[in-house]
């Protein structure tokens, strides 16, 4: 009752005629997960940056916004060039900052580049995908060590740094993402060494280790998930390009897997997609690499039967769990039964219970591997999916929760027979999906604004 009150009255509504296979082109730009980081670490420096092939999406306006409200002055060219000019920062009023508090998780990583900036931070509190409970405890750990002071309040955290920041050795209980970030962002301007044992080399990390040694920072990337960075007294401005957006590129492959079509995704990268290359291909999709300069990947359904796999999430080089949800919409039409382990999020299912009620058969099971722990021991939320296909998908109101379920229930509509409406696109899709009302269009989807 209360859904459908507020899908009656949301306008931010995507009406979606199903049953059209997507063919044709689009292009991907820079990694959301990099570009954010990127524009993290300008203020690091002490001359402008320059980022392009920035996306436009509204995570970056986000980060764009806290940047300003810190005196980096930004402006952006045409074709989404980003100039970050850091010379003048300063630290932005608690009222102020907090207008983004909710609205993303980039916040959290100008904890390193305030202090050694300005001596002190305000990191209002996080956004972010509900996906589970996405603690920081790693973040506030480690900046603890590295000397920072915090002080948590309800609506967000007040550091200092009384001295300059101390280089650590530290070892993740998990190799995650954003702990790895923050730590590079903090340790490369901290006096002396810091050594980083069970770090993330997700490929969006490693680009900001690049991005970092462009600014003069020292940054060893050792085997065994082992970074080690040599602080340094100064860092300039960067020049970059970012890596593709292979979150992006994979959910354009698996629309044209389930929706049996031929979609050519320019600026895909096959080294960065390794691992999803070869979950499509056992699926039964075919690709074809164009490694020219302005090349890409063409991804398609070559007709006949797909096939159910088992699969499993995990961190880089593993299947990461944010292709997971567009890959179970293409599984949805396999012939058989598939298993789909979630190892990363604890709540990263949520979405197929719109699937179900469009015909797809999903049965979410806690413990489907019989309790075998996953490697990362302290992961013990054994979420599986199993996933019974092929189902006729019929169409249905969708309320997004999340941007990658987002997308899921986009391609699910765009598969299924009749016409849905897909609510909740301009809030979640935007944050990470560049112009996809026109991508939809370039690809002959028959989608409609009401
Ligand atoms: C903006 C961005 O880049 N988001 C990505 C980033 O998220 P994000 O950086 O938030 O993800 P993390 O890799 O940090 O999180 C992975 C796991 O570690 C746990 N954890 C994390 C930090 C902490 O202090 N304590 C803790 O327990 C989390 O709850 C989660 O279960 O990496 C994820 C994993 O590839 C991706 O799905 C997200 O799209
Ligand atoms: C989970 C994601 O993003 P965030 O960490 O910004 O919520 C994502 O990009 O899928």
């Amino acid at each position: 009752m209360i859904f459908e009150r507020s899908l009656a009255l949301s306008n931010d509504v995507l009406i979606v005629h199903g049953g059209t296979p997507l063919t044709g082109e689009i292009r991907v730009r820079g990694a959301k997960n990099l570009v954010s980081k990127a524009m993290v670490a300008a203020a690091l420096g002490d001359s402008p940056s320059i980022l392009h092939d920035v996306p436009a999406i509204s995570d970056v306006e986000i980060v764009r916004g806290l940047l300003e409200l810190h005196g980096v002055r930004t402006t952006m060219t045409e074709d989404r060039s980003l100039t970050m000019d850091p010379t003048n920062i300063v630290t932005a009023g608690v009222d102020e900052i907090n207008v983004h508090a909710g609205s993303s998780r980039i916040p959290i990583l100008l904890c390193g580049p305030l202090l050694h900036r300005l001596g002190r931070a305000y990191i209002p509190n996080l956004g972010g995908c509900n996906i589970g409970g996405r603690p920081i405890d790693f973040h506030l750990d480690a900046l603890r060590q590295f000397g920072a002071v915090i002080d948590k309040q309800p609506d967000g955290m007040h550091l200092s740094a009384p001295q300059r920041l101390q280089g650590i050795k530290y070892t993740l209980d998990y190799p995650s993402v954003g702990s790895t970030e923050q730590i590079l962002l903090t340790a490369v301007l901290a006096e002396g060494v810091t050594e980083l044992r069970n770090a993330a080399v997700e490929p969006e990390i490693i680009d900001l280790i690049c991005v970092l040694q462009k600014m003069g920072a020292i940054i060893k990337v050792h085997t065994d998930r082992v970074i080690e960075i040599e602080g340094v007294d100064r860092l300039g401005g960067y020049q970059h390009r970012p890596i593709p957006d292979r979150i992006e590129a994979g959910s354009w492959a698996a629309a044209a897997l389930a929706t049996q079509g031929e979609v050519f995704v320019r600026g895909a990268n096959q080294v960065d997609m390794m691992t999803f290359l070869n979950t499509f291909r056992t699926i039964g999709g075919a690709y074809e690499i164009d490694d020219s300069p302005e090349g890409g990947i063409r991804f398609w359904h070559p007709g006949g039967e797909l096939s159910p796999v088992a699969l499993e999430t995990d961190v880089h080089p593993g299947l990461m769990t944010d292709w997971q949800q567009p890959l179970v919409v293409a599984l949805t039409q396999a012939h058989g039964l598939s298993i789909v382990h979630e190892t990363v999020y604890e709540r990263r299912f949520g979405y197929t219970a719109e699937l179900r009620q469009m015909g797809a058969n999903i049965q979410l099971y806690r413990d489907c591997l019989g309790g075998t722990p996953c490697r990362w021991g302290r992961r013990n939320f054994l979420h599986s999916a199993v996933i019974a296909g092929p189902s006729k998908l019929h169409a249905a109101d969708l309320q997004i929760p999340d941007l990658r379920a987002g997308f899921s229930h986009l391609i699910a509509a765009l598969a299924a027979q009749g016409t849905s409406r897909v609510f909740g696109v301009d809030r979640y899709i935007t944050r990470g999906y560049e112009d996809f009302d026109a991508k939809l269009a370039a690809l002959g989807a028959n989608v409609e604004r009401p």
